[in-house]
């Protein structure tokens, strides 16, 4: 039978209990377990730097040599004139509004299960830290029909159709990303066999993220993402007009990433990393909250099909340099992601092949 990424955490699930969701809009201070200390997150008050990322017109005739750039030295970047009509983005900002201004009853009808991937509930990240995280998501892999029945069950439809639409450009759109990023590393349209016939990536698996950081009353000491690197090949990140979204780099610290109305965040995931050899990194990131105003973010998830083998392209691996990685699946590597997270890349660069990783 044809898998998908939903059968991974059917052996990996994860236990976070919902029953104790706050009500984030009369909690006047902060709960103790909301409170994030350096102790919760090594990296949680890392210097930060007011340096900032570097920013793409898609138009631009050096399109492919910035994007490469950017890929190499950041592995992140924000992206203009991507061809996502505005109208749409809306559209989804909205969704992601209606969906999460819901009452709690409703929205726990969608609730995620434990062994599963779709639908209402924390990141799965929060089994890996002591501390809650100030924000609530929802995840769609597939048809999100069943879902957005039990959240709006007249309106539905509509909603779907809106899901739809975004899939549809976001997939487009990465695919563009995923050469211009690649032909800048000399890797051309042969190279990458499964992109299929057009080089469209066709057979690309997706999942959208949808999030939303409430009101906070002491933003500085909560944590609204903490942060990680995507497991994707991209990730194209919408967010809504409240700044957030932070990125890391060793040797800079943490960068806020300022929304721009109608661009899109662009983050090279941890399967593009491998692909690379390790040229790209993957960005890690994460979301602080707000005092003033709440705050959505809407993540399209980008990655192969769930069982193709992904490992360093041949066209990066010569004598000078040996394949970093062994070949592993998108599948097998959220399930190594669900057990070592932000550990994972180390984990896997210590086996020779897939084989060894469970
Ligand atoms: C395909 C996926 C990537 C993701 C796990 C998931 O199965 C669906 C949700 C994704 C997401 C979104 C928020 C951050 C993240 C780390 C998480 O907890 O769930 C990512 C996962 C990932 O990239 O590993
Ligand atoms: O909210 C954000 O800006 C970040 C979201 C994110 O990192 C994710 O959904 O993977
Ligand atoms: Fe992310």
């Amino acid at each position: 039978m044809h898998s998908t990424l939903s059968d991974v955490f059917i052996s990996h699930p994860i236990h976070i209990p919902l029953s104790n969701l706050p009500d984030f809009t009369s909690l006047r201070h902060l709960p103790d377990s909301y409170t994030w200390t350096p102790k919760d997150d090594l990296l949680f008050s890392a210097s930060s730097s007011d340096e900032s990322l570097p920013f793409i017109d898609l138009s631009d005739p050096h399109v492919a040599t910035r994007v490469g750039h950017a890929c190499t030295t950041w592995g992140a970047f924000q992206i203009t004139n991507h061809g996502v009509p505005s109208r749409l983005l809306d559209d989804i900002e909205f969704l992601t509004g209606s969906l999460f201004q819901l009452p709690v009853n409703r929205k726990l009808k969608a609730a995620r299960r434990e062994d599963g991937i779709s639908g209402y509930g924390v990141a799965r990240i929060a089994s890996f830290f002591n501390k809650q995280m100030w924000s609530e998501g929802f995840t769609v892999i597939g048809s999100p029909l069943d879902d957005f029945h039990k959240l709006w069950p007249r309106q539905h439809l509509k909603y779907c159709k809106i899901i739809q639409e975004y899939e549809e450009h976001m997939q487009k759109l990465a695919a563009k990303l995923m050469w211009l990023a690649l032909g800048a590393l000399g890797v051309e349209e042969k190279d990458i066999e499964w992109a299929g016939p057009i080089s469209d990536f066709q057979g690309a698996q997706a999942a959208i993220q949808l999030n939303h950081y409430p009101i906070c009353p002491e933003p500085d000491r909560a944590m609204g993402l903490a942060a990680h690197t995507d497991s994707t090949l991209l990730t194209i990140l919408y967010q809504n007009n409240t700044a957030g979204l932070q990125v890391f780099r060793d040797d800079v610290g943490w960068i806020t990433v300022p929304p721009v109305p109608g661009s899109l965040v662009v983050n090279v995931g941890d399967l593009l990393h491998i692909l690379t050899n390790g040229i790209f990194p993957s960005v890690l990131h994460r979301a602080r909250v707000n005092h003033l105003r709440s705050r959505f973010s809407m993540a399209y998830l980008w990655g192969p099909p769930s069982d193709l083998m992904i490992s360093p392209l041949p066209k990066l691996v010569d004598p000078l340099h040996s394949p970093l990685y062994p070949s592993l699946t998108w599948k097998q590597y959220l399930a190594t992601k669900a057990t070592h997270f932000n550990q994972s890349l180390s984990f896997i660069r210590n086996y020779l092949s897939s084989d060894q990783i469970s």
